[in-house]
């Protein structure tokens, strides 16, 4: 029999069994097998340009997306960009119902999307549907386009403000207040004590934010150090939600699973929590407003009656809900927006919004500050010492708290020096992504703006563009071969004229030190999350010696990884761990919650 008739035959008998559909419907399989071996089906192969992380055919990565979930994911990041092949710095996967997603490794490339060809790189539907339900769809930190510019326009004049520096300093000085009074309390008369020091820090940062945005006190911080252990239905609901939207990230098709599962209806029962607290806010404030230009229109018809006692409890009424008397200066953040807008949803999206972009950025920089210091104590007495030089009497006198003012952060350029190192090495928002509305071509120029080292990318249009800011600061083609060490001396420059003989090094610019964004969306709370995490850290360091806390005093973060080789079980007990042996390995967020000795100084 001829190859032509066994064909013939075989497929015959194979319709005759099955009809067309089924060995038709095996074929195109078959076929997009063949097309898509290790990538999702419908993606584009980019080999000239980019590295194709092998994937499995029709589904591509997938598994190891859902295999690693959100905080295992940035050591593999790591791996894969250092595994790209030579002249390939990028490497891309694709995942459903994303797509396919390049990730960047230069810096150059975040340049051309976040400045170069902004406009053609978006944050687009997907991580709008994926914080909708929580901080709104109408916000600054999902919207693009022309809603985006509206709401920055707005924000920026707001930060523009002296008057909302006056409101900064006057909470972030309450709040100091608090501080104080817990760690005062908790040393007690030993002069020592150990404390969770990242609830302390997640309390301080918002409390300070609640009462900067809406002026209200949510008694989440009080100078006791009970307040800690109470629960804040407002604060507990924030980072569930929170943390319950970090993990949609990796879940694809999350809304299907939301709808049939114990977590999606708990997700929707934290966001009416945090929605209602912020909303009966918003609405008592509006209604103030009101009767305070009700009880200015009567005035102005009747001088006399309104100006009476009425208006006198209005003020007082205002100014507790953090509005001032009379000519509305010194408002909060509610206070400014609302001279630009009345609507309340809108309203409720810019006061999340900005909840989320300054309240765990700040409290997680100031967790990783310590832990960088635990293991480099030799940057302690530097800053001391440029503390004493502001405050000339906590080198002696230590009962009385240093209350920083706004305008002397400048002074302490050692101090900003070791937080933005140590903000460096661990980024608040780790990683980020945009999609393309076009096709483009990614063409990084140098520092002349001429040729394309490192080499172009293609990107086609609906695919999404990433990057890991915490891989980047691990790249030595970005920070050099001491990439991973924690050096501070990368933001100092020697300054003869400057405090301590030292300036901050603001010349690394935002596309290499990335950690606050750049371009047109750089990050509009930097100076205000400086301010509060070095007034804190000026009150604290002169005070108390502060340690990693040993397992005998109370260490909370245990058994997360191997204490240091050749050490006995007692010994351990009594010392404690080198804390953290190798805690530049790897993950953003080893420990959410540690413990800390403070030592009366
Ligand atoms: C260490 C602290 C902080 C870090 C590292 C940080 C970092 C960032 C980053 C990376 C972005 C870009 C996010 C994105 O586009 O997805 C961003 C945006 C933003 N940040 Fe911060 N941030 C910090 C603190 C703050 C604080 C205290 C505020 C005050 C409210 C704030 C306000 C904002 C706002 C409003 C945006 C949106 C800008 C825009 O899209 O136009 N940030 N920040």
């Amino acid at each position: 029999m001829s190859l032509a008739s066994w064909i013939s035959n075989f497929v015959a008998s194979i319709t005759d069994t099955f009809g067309y559909v089924l060995p038709l419907t095996v074929l195109y399989l078959l076929y997009l097998i063949i097309r898509y071996p290790n990538r999702l089906v419908g993606t584009h192969s980019d080999r000239a340009y980019v590295w194709t992380v092998p994937g499995y055919p029709l589904i591509g990565n997938l598994v190891d997306v859902a295999r690693r979930g959100t905080k295992k994911q940035f050591d593999h990041f790591l791996y894969l960009a250092n595994s790209c092949p030579p002249g390939k710095p990028n490497f891309s996967w694709t995942v459903p119902p994303v797509g396919r997603i390049v990730f960047l490794n230069h810096p150059a490339y975040i340049e051309h999307i976040q400045k170069t060809n902004f406009n053609n790189y978006v944050k687009g539907d997907f991580l709008k549907n994926a914080f909708g339900d929580f901080i709104g769809t109408t916000g600054i930190f999902v919207t693009d386009g022309e809603e985006w510019k509206r709401s920055r326009k707005m924000a920026s004049r707001v930060f523009s403000v002296g008057q909302f520096r006056r409101v900064v300093t006057t909470v972030v000085h309450e709040e100091l207040h608090s501080v104080n009074g817990v760690l005062d309390a908790m040393t007690g008369e030993a002069g020592q004590g150990t404390i969770a020091l990242p609830n302390l820090f997640f309390r301080y940062t918002l409390s300070s934010f609640a009462k900067m945005a809406f002026g209200a006190d949510i008694q989440c911080l009080k100078p006791d150090p009970a307040c800690l252990q109470e629960d804040v239905p407002f604060a507990t609901a924030f980072d569930s939600a929170q943390e319950h939207i970090n993990n949609r990230f990796t879940k694809p098709g999350w809304q299907l699973w939301e709808k049939y599962t114990p977590g999606g209806k708990q997700m929707v029962a934290w966001t009416k929590v945090m929605r209602d607290f912020a909303r009966k806010i918003i609405d008592d404030r509006l209604m103030l407003l009101d009767l305070k230009e009700k009880a200015r229109g009567e005035e102005m018809q009747d001088r006399g009656i309104a100006m009476g006692q009425s208006e006198a409890a209005l003020n007082e009424k205002s100014q507790r809900a953090g509005m001032a008397p009379g000519d509305g200066n010194d408002k909060d953040l509610l206070g400014l927006f609302m001279d630009m807008t009345r609507d309340p949803e809108e309203l409720l999206d810019v006061v999340l919004n900005f909840i989320i972009a300054g309240r765990d950025t700040t409290a997680q920089s100031l967790s990783w500050f310590f832990i960088e210091l635990f293991a480099h104590p030799e940057h302690v007495q530097p800053i001391l010492d440029e503390i004493a030089l502001l405050f000339p009497s906590s080198a002696t006198d230590t009962s009385t708290p240093n209350y920083l003012a706004y305008d002397d952060l400048r002074q302490l350029p050692y101090m900003q020096a070791c937080l933005a190192e140590s903000i460096r090495l661990h980024p608040p928002v780790p990683k980020n992504s945009k999609s393309a509305l076009q096709d483009d071509v990614i063409v990084p120029l140098n520092s002349a703006g001429t040729s394309t080292t490192p080499p172009p990318v293609k990107v086609f249009k609906g695919e999404m563009v990433a990057w890991s800011d915490w891989v980047l600061a691990r790249l030595p083609t970005v920070w050099g071969e001491d990439c991973a060490e924690y050096k501070p001396s990368r933001f100092l420059l020697a300054d003869e004229s400057g405090p301590g003989g030292w300036r901050f090094n603001s010349n690394l610019g935002p596309w290499k030190f990335h950690a606050f964004n750049g371009g047109p969306r750089l990050c509009l709370g930097m100076t205000l999350a400086y301010f509060e995490a070095m007034a804190v850290l000026t009150l604290i360091l002169p005070k108390w010696d502060v340690k990693w806390a040993a397992p005998h005093e109370g260490q909370v973060c245990l058994g997360k990884r191997p204490p240091p080789a050749g050490r006995s079980a007692e010994e351990e007990q009594r010392d404690g761990w080198e804390w953290p042996p190798n805690y530049k390995s790897s993950l953003t967020h080893p420990c959410e919650d540690y413990s800390a000795t403070f030592v009366r100084r």
